[in-house]
């Protein structure tokens, strides 16, 4: 057997290449700009749309004029495309619309859709397509369905213009990446600091370093996140309200994170007429404080280990797409630490206060050169009244484009799918759900000894097979021991410490055929695992649509890398062999429909 795959570089395919390069720059600078615009309108609604997604849309006529616009006001009202195709009216047909993000269509409503069909839109440009697994790809399908052209932008052509637009749509739907991503809401770290760094005098006193102006603005972070954190510090120092008083939008949930739950009796936060307090605390602490906050009707929940992280992790289940942190540094350093931070935003004031003492906005990193120093991306700097407002990224926002592998290499691989509307399956430790398709699983094979194919032997597992198969057939006694060692390997683990081993100490024992053969051993070895045990070939068969992809982030190689950056050659294989099963299953169907 032998495989040809393509190595992947880089998911992005220039389908749409005009003749003209001019013509193909103007293009992609207009597509560009009307996306951005939409995903600028989308951003009119962000946080009154929660936990809604932001949409934009804008249409424009053959002549590159803007028809019509709109955007989601809130869940529950019109969609962005039915806006802007009222609002351009008999100008729609054969025009195009862009649309910051492919719309969701939630439980069966399809009037984002329709109404782009009824006006008769000639193309669509998407900015991403909708990052939840099982929406993502079927308004495209739809559309398409009906003659619409559709181009989602980084996948039917690529340019720095147009990656630039893709992006500004990732920013706007962040919260909702995240979500569809990681298994902590999309966080927000806020301060306001002095021009000598601190968040308050030695006294602890802070109200105010930022302006007015500034404050304002921290109403509208607030409006647009779901819930607004403090450390008990800050709650026993500033008695804060938590509040969004710009007069619109929605005011978060406010949480306390104490371990103590040392809080004083009377706190603004205790007034919940309002928005909720919730109150995040150790298991077992100061039970008749909890019962006070109960009676005020205060939400307590407590942790057994309180940490930012199982905080976290806990708001994302209960639905919290966005939370927005207004800690001290004390806390602040601690979610930094447990790498729930995101975002950075920091509004620094002309003023100096002194004080060695004083708080800073970020306490202990355990950071000792600043070559440690945490860098972040995509900053912007904006002058607010006389503060300036420094915002950056600690975390990129996850990307979409299926990095695993390319459209064309998943296309030979498994026909069957789109890699760009598939959900990616992980598996790596054996522990895991699809454990099972690790070479480490405990699962023998009966293979051949090297070429000798009447020799079949036991292995105890795939990686048993693969490490010997290293030094099959080298005239060396050594290289005989070095298989006999593998194979009585009393773990696949240990197997492969004597195999990288001696592959890394003794080179001249590995086959000289090794990496042209090595792709065909693995495959040989898993074909051989999954057809000797039913219940393992019927889980691959089970990920049939979905992308396998080891998850290893040390072997670029078989895995598929921290990032996406490995060549995932052993989740290839097992979707080149569910893909023989799959295609053998539908031949044996027909025959038997024919006899
Ligand atoms: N200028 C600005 O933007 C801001 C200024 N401030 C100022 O900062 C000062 C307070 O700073 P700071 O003491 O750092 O306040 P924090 O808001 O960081 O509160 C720290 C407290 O958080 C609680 N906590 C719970 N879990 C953890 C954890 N895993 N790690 C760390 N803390 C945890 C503890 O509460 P407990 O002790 O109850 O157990 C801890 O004492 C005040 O003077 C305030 O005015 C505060 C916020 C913003
Ligand atoms: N001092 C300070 C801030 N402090 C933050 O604002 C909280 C008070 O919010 P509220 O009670 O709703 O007005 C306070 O507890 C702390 O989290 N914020 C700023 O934008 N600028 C400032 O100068």
């Amino acid at each position: 057997m032998s495989l040809s795959f393509r190595v992947w570089s880089s998911p992005l395919i220039c389908k749409a290449t005009l003749a003209n390069g001019e013509n193909n720059r103007t293009h992609h600078a207009n597509d560009a700009a009307f996306i951005r615009r939409a995903a600028d309108l989308a951003e009119m609604s962000a946080g009154i749309t929660s936990p809604h997604p932001n949409f934009g849309c804008v249409i424009t006529t053959c002549t590159g004029k803007v028809a019509g616009e709109g955007y989601l006001y809130a869940q529950g009202t019109k969609p962005a495309e039915a806006l802007a195709v009222e609002a351009a009216g008999e100008f729609c047909r054969g025009s195009t619309a862009y649309l910051n993000m492919e719309p969701g269509d939630c439980h069966g409503d399809h009037t984002a859709v329709s109404a782009l069909v009824q006006a008769g839109i000639g193309r669509v440009v998407v900015g991403i397509r909708h990052p939840l697994d099982h929406l993502r790809g079927s308004a495209i399908r739809e559309l398409r369905s009906h003659g619409i052209e559709v181009n989602v932008l980084g996948e039917d052509f690529q340019s720095k213009v147009l990656e630039d637009a893709r992006k500004s749509c990732l920013l706007v739907n962040a919260p909702l990446i995240h979500r569809a991503c990681s298994r902590v809401p999309f966080s927000v770290l806020k301060y306001a600091m002095t021009l000598d760094g601190k968040i308050a005098a030695s006294s602890g006193h802070a109200a105010w370093i930022s302006s007015k102006l500034s404050r304002t603005r921290v109403f509208e972070l607030r409006g647009r996140s779901d819930a607004v954190i403090v450390g008990g510090n800050t709650v026993r120092q500033d008695d804060p309200r938590l509040t969004a008083r710009h007069g619109q939008g929605h005011t978060p949930t406010r949480i306390v994170m104490t371990q103590s739950l040392d809080l004083p009796e009377k706190a603004n936060l205790w007034d919940v007429s309002e928005v909720s307090t919730i109150v995040v605390t150790q298991r077992g602490a100061r039970k008749s404080f909890q019962k006070f906050l109960a009676s005020k009707g205060v939400e307590v929940v407590e942790f057994d280990m309180l940490n930012p992280r199982e905080v976290m992790e806990y708001f994302h289940l209960r639905g919290y797409l966005s939370i927005l942190w207004e800690c001290g540094g004390t806390l602040a350093a601690s979610a930094i630490s447990s790498s729930v931070i995101h975002k950075v935003v920091a509004f620094v004031a002309p003023k100096i206060i002194g004080g060695t003492k004083a708080p800073s906005p970020v306490g202990d990193l355990g950071m000792v050169e600043m070559t440690q120093a945490l860098n972040l991306i995509d900053v912007c700097y904006e002058q607010v009244g006389p503060d300036m407002l420094v915002s950056g990224f600690l975390q990129p926002v996850p990307d979409l484009l299926p990095v695993i592998p390319s459209e064309d290499a998943t296309f030979e691989i498994d026909p069957s799918f789109n890699p760009f509307e598939a959900s990616i399956i992980f598996f790596y430790k054996t522990w895991d759900l699809y454990g099972s398709f690790s070479n480490f699983s405990p699962h023998s094979i009966r293979m051949p000894y090297g070429e000798e194919k009447d020799d079949y032997m036991t292995w105890s597992s795939v990686e048993h097979y693969y490490q010997a198969n290293k030094f099959v057939g080298v005239k060396d006694p050594m290289a005989h021991d070095c298989v006999e060692k593998i194979r009585m390997a009393r773990s696949p683990e240990e197997a492969a410490r004597i195999g990288r081993s001696m592959q890394r100490q003794k080179p001249e024992l590995v086959r000289n055929d090794w990496e042209d053969v090595k792709i065909d051993v693995m495959y040989m070895a898993l074909k051989c695992k999954f057809s000797t045990y039913p219940h393992l070939k019927s889980q691959l068969l089970s990920t049939a649509g979905s992308v396998l992809v080891e998850a290893s982030p040390h072997d670029l190689f078989w895995g598929g890398g921290r990032e996406g950056e490995g060549l995932n050659y052993l989740g290839r294989l097992l979707m080149q062999l569910r893909a023989e099963y799959l295609s053998k299953s539908s031949v044996s169907a027909e025959n038997t429909s024919l006899a």
